[in-house]
């Protein structure tokens, strides 16, 4: 295991033993991706914020599970303005599943994100996805070489950062999605200051993309007015009716 792994919550330790246990794709994948970018530009031009939803049935921070239809789900952000969809692969932690991003994925013509914790190169071949999340913390110096494996299987990848360390790895790896990710995986906690604090530092030709914790529509400006070209939005937007708070949370310049 990397050193930079160390020093995370104990759910967080949990999520990644048994994401190292998981097993990869007998196969390697080939996928033709739907392009991120050519999604938030056509969510830009019909005046809507470029949000990326998020089908999470559950979390280590969110009370019980829900059992909704995650197609119907999806359809429902989709409606409301969701310029791309993620969805959560991870089984344990997260209710998640590789059948319900196949799912989503047919049902759909928007750009899906495999939300997991993908730490070999095999577990790339699980399902195709059209974009893929690395995150740098769990990564250390393998990033770079899985970031050049996913490229080479078509994936889009976004490269998610908490740290200024992290930021500079995924950088230097050549990152040109980054996420920062305002939760701290040590702590589980929320500052929506992390990405204020990080997004003077990323090049203008990296897409940036403010996941966690943005629940309002003063939230949404917020990130959008410290330089997000995108958010990735989960608990916000699953927590009541999906297509009103996609809706709302688009709608907010
Ligand atoms: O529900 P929120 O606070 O809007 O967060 C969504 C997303 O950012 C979060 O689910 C997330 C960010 N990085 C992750 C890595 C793995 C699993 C989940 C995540």
């Amino acid at each position: 295991m990397n050193e930079s792994t160390g020093e995370v919550a104990p759910e967080v330790q949990s999520i990644l033993e048994t994401a190292a246990d998981r097993p990869g794709g007998d196969e390697r994948v080939s996928v033709t991706p739907r392009s991120l970018s050519a999604a938030f530009a056509a969510a830009e031009r019909d005046g809507r914020v470029p949000v990326i939803a998020e089908v999470k049935p559950t979390s280590p921070t969110t009370d019980g599970e829900t059992d909704a239809d995650p197609v119907a789900l999806a359809k429902s952000m989709i409606d409301g303005g969701a310029a791309a969809l993620s969805v959560l692969t991870e089984p344990e932690h997260f209710g998640g599943s590789i059948e319900n991003l196949q799912r989503v994925r047919e049902a759909v013509d928007v750009p899906v994100l495999r939300k997991d914790f993908v730490l070999r190169e095999a577990q790339l071949d699980t399902v195709e996805s059209d974009v893929i999340l690395l995150i740098a913390r769990f990564l250390g110096d393998d990033l770079e070489p899985m970031l050049e494996a996913a490229r080479d299987r078509g994936f889009q990848v976004l490269v998610e950062v908490h740290t200024k360390p992290e930021l500079d790895a995924a950088i230097d790896a050549g990152a040109d999605i980054i996420g920062i990710n305002n939760r701290d995986l040590a702590k589980l906690a929320v500052d929506l200051a992390t990405v204020e604090r990080l997004a003077p530092n990323v090049p203008d030709d990296v897409t940036l993309i403010a996941e966690s914790g943005v629940s309002t529509v003063d939230d949404v400006r917020r990130m959008r007015e410290a330089g997000a070209n995108g958010l990735l939005i989960g608990s916000a937007i699953m927590d009541g009716d999906p297509q009103t708070n996609t809706q709302r949370l688009t709608g907010a310049e």
